[in-house]
C-alpha cells in the first residue's frame, strides 16, 4: 500500500472521465453523434451553355456547370447516396433587371436544369431558391423601387416564381430572400396550384454576413451589389430576434429550417432545434468552405479533418442535415469508412 495521495484524487474521487476514452473501441461505443451520407445536400452552381466545366476561384473544387455537366455530377450525387441538391443559376447580364424578371421565365436555366434533374436522375431531391438575386441587375434579394427593397410586391414575384419552379419539378422550395410573410404566401401559392405534395425548406434565419463573399463571386452578384442587405437579413448580433423570425416562418407552414451561414451560428441551430422540433439543417456556407480550404492549402490546417470535424459539429448542435460544398468528397470519405 503506497500512502502518497495525489492531489488530484482529492478532487476527482472516483469520477475518472478518461476511462471511456481509453481505447478506439470505448470512444465508438460511446460516441453520440453521427454523420453519414444522409445528412448531406449538395449546394451547386449552373451555368447557360453546353460542356462547361468552370472553376470558381473563390471556391477551390467547386465548379459553375452548365446543365448537361450537371446533370453528370448530380448523378453521382445519387450514386454515393446524397439526398438532396440545391441549385443556384449564374444568369447572363442581359437577362438581369430591376425587377428579376427572368426568375419569371418557365424555361430559365434553373427551371431547365431541374426538369433536367427530374427526368435523368429522378432518385434525388431537388432543392430551389426564390430569392431573386441571380436575376436582379443590382444584386438584391427583392425587387428594388427607389432605395427601397420593397416586400409585398417582392413576395408576389416569389411565389409565382415558387409555382414555376415546382411546375418545372422542384421538391422544395428554399426561400432565401427574407422578405415577411413569403411561407405563408409561397404554402398558400402552391397549394392552389395542386402542388400540395411539394415542401418549404425556409431560411428561417440568414444573417447579413461576411460570409457569403465567395458565393457572390460564383454567381457574379458582387459587382452589382449597391449598400448592404441589411434591410432583410437578420443583424449577427440578433438571437431571440432570429428565433421570433424562425417562429413566424412555423406559424405560416415551414416543413424544414435552415441556419445560414453555419458554424458561426451554431448556438442558433441549436435553440431552433429545442424550440421548434422540425428538421433543422445548417447551411455551410460558401465563405466557410473557402476558410476551411485556402487554411488546408497553405498546410496551416488539416483540411479533410476539418471538414469532418466542422460537419459532425452541426450534428452535435441538434442539426438534421447540412448544405455543404463538400458534399461529393465528404460522401466519398464515408464510403470508405
Ligand atoms: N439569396 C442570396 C443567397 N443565396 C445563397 C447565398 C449564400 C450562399 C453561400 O455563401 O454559400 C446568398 C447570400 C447572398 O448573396 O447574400
Amino acid at each position: 500500500m503506497h500512502d502518497k495521495t495525489h492531489l488530484v484524487d482529492q478532487i476527482t474521487g472516483h469520477r475518472r472521465m478518461r476511462r471511456n476514452r481509453k481505447a478506439d473501441w470505448t470512444r465508438r461505443l460511446v460516441q453520440e453523434n453521427h454523420l453519414t451520407v444522409n445528412d448531406l445536400i449538395w449546394p451547386i452552381f449552373l451555368v447557360p451553355g453546353k460542356g462547361i466545366i468552370d472553376p470558381i476561384p473563390a471556391m477551390p473544387g467547386v465548379n459553375r456547370m452548365s446543365v448537361d455537366k450537371a446533370v453528370e455530377a448530380v448523378k453521382q450525387a445519387a450514386d454515393l447516396g446524397i439526398p438532396a441538391i440545391a441549385t443556384f443559376p449564374n444568369i447572363e447580364m442581359e437577362k438581369r433587371d430591376q425587377t428579376g424578371s427572368a426568375i419569371l421565365d418557365a424555361n430559365n436555366l434553373l427551371n431547365e436544369a431541374t426538369a433536367a434533374f427530374k427526368k435523368h436522375v429522378p432518385n434525388i431531391g431537388v432543392i430551389t431558391d426564390v430569392a431573386l438575386d441571380p436575376f436582379t441587375s443590382h444584386g438584391h434579394d427583392g425587387i428594388l423601387r427607389g432605395d427601397i427593397i420593397v416586400n409585398d410586391e417582392t413576395v408576389d414575384q416569389v411565389v409565382r416564381a415558387a409555382v414555376m419552379q415546382a411546375d418545372a419539378g422542384s421538391d422544395i422550395i428554399a426561400p432565401s430572400e427574407m422578405m415577411d410573410g413569403r411561407i405563408g404566401a409561397i404554402r398558400r401559392g402552391l397549394d392552389a396550384a395542386g402542388h400540395q405534395d411539394v415542401g418549404i425548406m425556409s431560411y428561417a434565419t440568414k444573417f447579413s454576413s461576411g460570409y457569403y463573399g465567395p458565393y457572390r463571386e460564383a454567381i457574379s452578384t458582387s459587382g452589382l451589389l449597391k449598400g448592404d442587405k441589411n434591410s432583410y437579413y437578420i443583424n449577427p448580433a440578433n438571437g431571440t430576434e432570429a428565433l421570433r423570425d424562425a417562429t413566424l416562418d412555423v406559424e405560416e407552414g415551414a416543413d424544414m429550417l435552415m441556419v445560414k451561414p453555419g458554424l458561426p451560428y451554431i448556438d442558433i441551430c441549436w435553440r431552433m432545434k429545442e424550440a421548434f422540433g422540425l428538421p433543422v439543417f445548417a447551411y455551410q456556407v460558401s465563405g466557410e468552405y473557402s476558410q476551411i480550404k485556402a487554411a488546408g492549402m497553405n498546410g496551416w490546417i488539416d483540411e479533410q479533418r476539418v471538414m469532418m470535424e466542422t460537419l459532425l459539429c452541426f450534428k452535435r448542435a441538434g442539426c438534421d442535415g447540412i448544405l455543404t460544398y463538400f458534399a461529393i468528397e465528404v460522401a466519398k470519405k464515408l464510403a470508405k469508412g
